[in-house]
């Protein structure tokens, strides 16, 4: 049977309110940093949460074992987590496909992680190549539905 409900939706940079702005802006830097000598594809992320002030960064960090890489969204969230903060409320992810077709959006493990701290967090997708032109806007609920949760 095929679903009808849409997973994602895009809007222009310009309509979005100043925490999505930021998070995209602070990715693109963080993106920066991004150590990824193996994939040359680097990705940056920023979150905010809802129980703390402030915006966190990460980007992604690979390893010479490859499945040891550690993703920009997770090294995003850890550091947060590591400052106690717990409610997420929105990520930003900053990457762009090799030929500039499609958003990139979080991989699976890191759709998981996004999950354990808030199914409603906002997810932002933009391109480096313009990444104030349309963003791909989607929640974690949309991004893993059903997902599993412990509580
Ligand atoms: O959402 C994503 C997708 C991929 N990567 C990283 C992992 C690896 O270093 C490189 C290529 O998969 O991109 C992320 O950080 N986040
Ligand atoms: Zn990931």
């Amino acid at each position: 049977m095929p679903l009808s409900k849409e997973v994602a939706v895009t809007v222009p940079y310009d309509k979005l309110d100043q925490t999505a702005k930021d998070l995209i802006d602070a990715a693109l830097s963080a993106r920066g940093f991004a150590y990824c000598p193996y994939s040359k594809f680097g990705v940056g992320a920023a979150v905010a949460w809802s129980d703390a002030e402030g915006i966190d960064k990460g980007c992604n960090v690979e390893n010479a074992t490859y499945g040891n890489t550690i993703c920009a969204e997770r090294n995003a969230i850890t550091t947060g987590v590591t400052q106690g903060k717990r409610k997420l409320k929105a990520i930003g992810v900053v990457a762009e496909m090799n030929d500039s077709s499609d958003f990139v959006s979080p991989c699976g493990p890191c759709r998981q992680f996004i999950y354990e701290f808030g199914n409603k967090v906002d997810v932002y997708m933009a391109k480096v190549s313009s990444v104030h032109g349309d963003v791909l806007v989607s929640t974690a609920d949309q991004l893993l539905p059903l997902g599993f949760r412990l509580n």
